[in-house]
């Protein structure tokens, strides 16, 4: 066992209490084993001017749509998935997604972000390229069943299944799958009726899109007579580990099943302002007890996944829905990105305290935008960029390292990527 040391930093503890005090983590079992007076560990990190904070959690992502940033902007949802977006992923091959992706990371990384939930394709490649980055993630291939026949829609759902038994607690344990049929209204009731009983035997979570936007919500009001997340339930849908993305369109019979339920809600503040999709009920979410995470949703429709960017966005989306600058306040949103998206994701993480993981982010507070530090939780939240992340651990490993990936050339990542992004879309036109 090797022990790494963060020393001199003021800690972010479970209560939003905040003490200068050091962190000891263990890179064998990659978990926190002290915080306070530790003694010297084998090695140190310093932390001197920063802020030790849990690792972020991007709680629902497609990664690899990095390559489609900026690439078609200013629409809403429907069309811009039929129109712009699906049209060029029907060309996209394992090392465009590969490629994407591994720009993602470095993304991810470089903003203190430990842990990430995605629904792609290609799947094995992910695995691969987060294997080799060292962080955590949840990931899933996405089925759709939207033009295509009964055989090539049950192939999708058994390589959704295939992939998630095949690679849960692929590298060393960071690397866990779910189920992920896109959404309600994309993938067809009788395959639902079919593979999420399957799903329930694989043990894995279900992820999906659900009540994003009110085009979709009204097709499944007026056909089926119930709401959405009640046809999910008779689906067998929102079970205690599962996790929906969006959840905008939920009314109160919706927001207290998912408490019930005990099933997670990943909010996307910036992906439903940019397809002007809605504002979530999130303090009615939180008021019922259901767990809140955050999430960025693909970079094709944010564009970028700085979480801080994101919380600042919740918080701010949640002031304005709600016309009441006393909604959705720092410590909320700071939640939703760390123990919120932990939780979510059924990560032992997003807290800093001994036997949790070694999950952490180290913020250099030391910046002009930052000073002074009246309330460090409200720095972060409104006022902190993920280029203030100085370092990033996860499972006690430092991935990121003064500002510097050290898992991934990220130099290389880069050009590769715009070049895969490049002959992608000259290939769809
Ligand atoms: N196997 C599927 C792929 C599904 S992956 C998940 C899908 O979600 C899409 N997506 C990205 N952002 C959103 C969103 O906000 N709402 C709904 N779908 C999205 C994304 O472009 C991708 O096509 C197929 O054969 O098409
Ligand atoms: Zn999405």
């Amino acid at each position: 066992m090797t022990t790494l040391r963060i020393a001199g930093g003021r800690v972010l503890h479970p209560d939003f209490s905040v003490t200068t005090d050091d962190v000891l983590v263990d890179d064998t079992s990659g978990e926190i084993v002290a915080v306070g007076d530790v003694g010297s560990g084998d090695e140190t990190l310093d932390a001197e001017g920063c802020l030790v904070m849990p690792g972020l959690v991007n709680a629902h992502c497609h990664a690899a749509m990095t390559l489609l940033r900026g690439y078609a902007d200013d629409k809403p949802l429907e069309s811009w998935l039929r129109e712009d977006v699906w049209p060029v992923e029907a060309e996209l091959t394992d090392a465009d997604i590969r490629a994407g992706t591994e720009l993602a990371l470095v993304e991810l990384l470089k903003s203190g972000t430990t842990a990430f939930a995605d629904m792609y394709f290609s799947m094995g490649e992910v695995a691969e390229a987060v294997a080799e980055a060292g962080l955590r993630a949840r990931l899933g291939h996405g089925v759709v069943g939207v033009g295509k026949d009964e055989d090539a829609a049950r192939a999708d759902h058994e390589e959704s299944l295939s992939f998630a038994r095949e690679y849960d607690g692929y590298a060393d344990g960071r690397v866990r799958t779910m189920y992920t049929p896109h959404s309600l209204t994309t993938v067809d009731e009788d395959r639902l009726r079919e593979y999420v009983p399957e799903a329930r035997e694989a043990g894995v979570p279900l992820h999906y899109h659900a009540n994003e936007t009110a085009d979709e919500v009204e097709p499944i009001v007026a056909e089926r007579d119930e709401r959405p997340l009640e046809y999910a339930d008779g689906l067998g849908m929102l079970g205690e580990s599962d996790f929906l993305a969006h959840g905008v369109h939920s009314d109160a019979t919706e927001v207290d099943l998912l408490a019930e339920r005990g099933t997670a809600v990943v909010h996307c503040p910036a992906s439903n302002m940019k397809l002007a999709s809605g504002a979530a009920p999130v303090p009615a979410y939180r008021e019922a007890g259901v767990t809140v995470a955050l999430g960025t949703d693909g970079a094709a429709s944010n564009n970028d996944l700085d979480l801080f960017d994101e919380m600042r966005d919740a918080a701010m989306l949640g002031k304005h829905a709600a016309n009441d600058a006393s909604a959705v306040p720092a410590e909320a949103v700071v939640e939703m990105a760390t123990a919120g998206g932990a939780d979510a994701l059924g990560f032992d993480a997003g807290r800093i305290a001994a036997g949790r993981k070694a999950d952490l982010a180290v913020v250099d507070f030391e910046a002009a935008h930052l000073t002074p530090t009246h309330d460090a939780v409200s720095n972060l939240a409104y006022a902190t960029r993920g280029s203030d992340v100085r370092h990033t651990v996860c499972d006690g490993e430092v991935l990121v390292r003064d500002g510097e990936v050290r898992t991934l050339d990220e130099d290389a990542v880069r050009e590769r990527a715009a070049e895969h992004a490049r002959d992608l879309v000259a290939r769809a036109e």
